[in-house]
This record gives structure tokens, C-alpha cells and sequence, in this order.
């Protein structure tokens, strides 16, 4: 369920009378995703996604949103490219809510992505990257290193009832990472996803057609893009308490990733702490989610374990070859 905010027949004549997008002819709300309200909507322009922007978006982070889409659909990358109504503003109003018109993006998520696609998910990363460099507004990552602690703390008997012994590993994660930092800090920086996910990209049979969901995008090192992804892309669950690495995944993620932009010595280096770090990421949000999610909600929080799973395996990890690269 992704529907939070209605929008009456009469609301979306009167939106639409503000574009020069003809009228509605199909209007229907979007299952998948849980940030935001996102409609289907077919006019006699095309097809495109009505976006309501609920709480979790920030209402000042809007514009570098909508910017950065602009940036890359000028630059020809496939993404969803804002509308502009008649006078040129593409963030608007609609019941009460920022709202957004975007092109609708050809393709389909995988729900188990294959060692080719991973490749192209790697190459059209890189690619975002560089149409990306000149990008002038910047973001700081809200969900870097120095929010973890907040994020952690008071949620140790959590993580425990998860999986005891956990809270005393995460522990050790966060300070490894906080150790690592400094070498971290010196990497190629740039306008980064954040949250390229599997179900944030879409593929014409096993050929990358475009990303979606733009709204953790930030300003942070380009490796640690590649990080999150290859904690995405490259992990299979193995059953019952165990997850794997694919090998022959992370490393064509990490090939199709250089054909486009190799990467530095540095970063090559960096990244067994990178993809622990962008592991611990996702595994704080997700163990916030799970504790503050009432049973019986419409929206099912996403399992913390998976990334706990990860984790294990990136604390053996010494080296980018770990990884495939
Ligand atoms: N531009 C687009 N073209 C085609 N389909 C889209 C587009 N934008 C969104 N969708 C569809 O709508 C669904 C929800 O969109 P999205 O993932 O952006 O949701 P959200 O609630 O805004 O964010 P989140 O995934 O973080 O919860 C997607 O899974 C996809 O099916
Ligand atoms: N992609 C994230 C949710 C949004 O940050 C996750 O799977 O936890």
C-alpha cells in the first residue's frame, strides 16, 4: 500500500488544467512503495506518475530532488523527468501535498536479479555518476556514519531479541567503521543514489531501462554507491538463518561498474569497509522501522536480519578481491 493521500476526480480536472497535458483518462493508486503516494496516470499526453509527497520526504529537500531528475533527463540518463505545468514550476500542490508529475519509466524490477543484469546495474550506475558530476547542488547524507549512533542507541535489547549476541556486533561495526573513517573520507566524491535497490531500477529483458527513487540521493563518496549496491544486488538469501554472497553477482556488478568509470586505488581499497558501512545503513534503518512498526500495519517493515547476515560476511572481508574485484 502506497496511497496515503486520496485525490478526487475533481482535484486532479482541476491539477491537470494547470499542464498542457490534455485530460485524465486513466487515474489508479500504486501498490508498491512506502514513502510516498504514487499514482498511474494516463493522459492524452502519455503515461506518467502522479507523486503526493507525505512526511517522510522533507519539503526543503524537494527542489534538489526535482533538480537533480531534470539534470539527468537533460543529459539523456532514463529516469522519471519531472513535468513543468504551464509555468515552468514542476513541484506543485495537490490535495494539500507537494506534488509531482514524472514520465513514466519503461520495465520491469527483477525480483531475482541474474549475473547480466547485475553487470548492466553496475554500468548504469557508473553512468549516473557521470552525468551526474556536474551537477552543481549538493546534499549531505542524512543517513551517513554520524546519524548510526543516534540511530542505534536505546536499540540494543532489539537487536538481541532479533539474534542474541547482535547488539555486541553491531557495537564492533560501528566502531571498526568510526576506526576507518579517515580513509574513507579522501574518495572521489559526487551526487550519488543511495538507494539503487532492485526495486529502484527496471530492465527491459536484462537490459537496464532506467532508475526510480531519487529520494535519498546525497553528496558522498561514488564508492560508497557501489557499496549499497553490491549489499542489493549481490547477496542471495541461502534459507534459514544464512546469507550469501554470489561471487560471480558482485563481481560482474563491480566489472560493469568500470567498463564505464574504474575505479582509484583508493577506492578499490576502501570498499570492504564501504560495503560494511552501507550494510550497517540499512540494517539501522530497517531495526528502526521493525520496533516502531505496530503489528497489524499496512506497511510490513523489511527484515533487519538480511542485514545482519551481510555483515557477517563483510567482517571477513579484507580486500576489494573479497568481493570479485
Ligand atoms: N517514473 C516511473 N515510471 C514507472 N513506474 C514508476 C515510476 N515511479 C514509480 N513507479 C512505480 O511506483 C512504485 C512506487 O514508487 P517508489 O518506489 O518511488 O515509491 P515511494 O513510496 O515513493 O518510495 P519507496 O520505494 O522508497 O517506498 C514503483 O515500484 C514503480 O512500480
Ligand atoms: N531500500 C531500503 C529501504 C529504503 O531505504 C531497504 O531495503 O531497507
Amino acid at each position: 500500500m502506497a496511497v496515503y493521500t486520496q485525490v478526487s476526480d475533481e482535484a486532479l480536472a482541476a491539477f491537470l488544467t494547470e499542464y498542457d497535458l490534455g485530460a485524465a483518462l486513466s487515474f489508479k493508486g500504486i501498490a508498491e512503495g512506502v514513502e510516498n503516494s504514487n499514482y498511474y496516470l494516463e493522459t492524452e499526453k502519455g503515461r506518467f506518475i502522479l507523486t503526493l509527497f507525505e512526511k517522510r520526504v522533507s519539503a526543503e529537500d524537494l527542489p534538489y530532488f526535482v533538480a537533480l531528475k531534470q539534470h539527468l533527463a537533460a543529459r539523456g540518463y532514463p529516469c522519471p523527468s519531472p513535468i513543468a505545468a504551464r509555468d515552468g514550476k514542476a513541484l506543485r500542490t495537490l490535495e494539500g501535498r507537494p506534488a509531482l508529475i514524472v514520465s513514466f519509466v519503461d520495465g520491469l524490477s527483477p525480483r531475482r536479479p541474474n549475473v547480466t543484469q547485475c553487470r548492466e546495474l553496475g554500468a548504469g550506475l557508473a553512468r549516473m555518476h557521470l552525468a551526474l558530476a556536474d551537477f552543481a547542488m549538493e546534499r549531505a547524507n542524512s543517513l551517513g556514519p554520524a546519524a548510526w549512533p543516534r540511530l542505534w542507541t536505546g536499540r540494543e535489547a532489539d537487536a538481541d531479541a532479533l539474534q542474541p549476541g547482535l547488539a555486541e556486533a553491531i557495537a564492533g561495526d560501528l566502531a571498526a567503521i568510526a576506526a576507518a573513517k579517515p580513509a574513507a573520507l579522501n574518495l572521489p566524491r559526487g551526487t550519488i543514489h543511495a538507494d539503487l535497490f532492485p526495486d529502484n531500477a527496471f530492465f527491459l529483458g536484462d537490459t537496464f531501462s532506467g532508475a526510480i527513487d531519487f529520494y535519498f540521493a546525497c553528496t558522498d563518496a561514488l564508492a560508497y554507491d557501489l557499496a549499497i549496491c553490491l549489499n542489493a544486488w549481490a547477496f542471495e538469501d541461502g534459507g534459514r538463518d544464512s546469507i550469501d554472497y554470489n561471487f560471480s553477482k558482485g563481481a560482474a556488478l563491480i566489472a560493469g561498474y568500470e567498463s564505464v568509470r574504474p575505479l582509484e586505488a583508493a577506492e578499490r581499497e576502501a570498499l570492504p569497509v564501504l560495503a560494511r558501512g552501507a550494510a550497517l545503513r540499512f540494517f539501522l534503518t530497517r531495526l528502526v522501522d521493525w520496533s516502531s512498526t505496530p503489528e497489524g500495519a499496512l506497511v510490513k517493515p523489511k527484515n533487519p536480519l538480511e542485514y545482519a547476515g551481510r555483515l557477517a560476511f563483510h567482517r571477513k572481508v579484507e580486500t576489494a578481491e573479497g568481493y570479485g574485484a
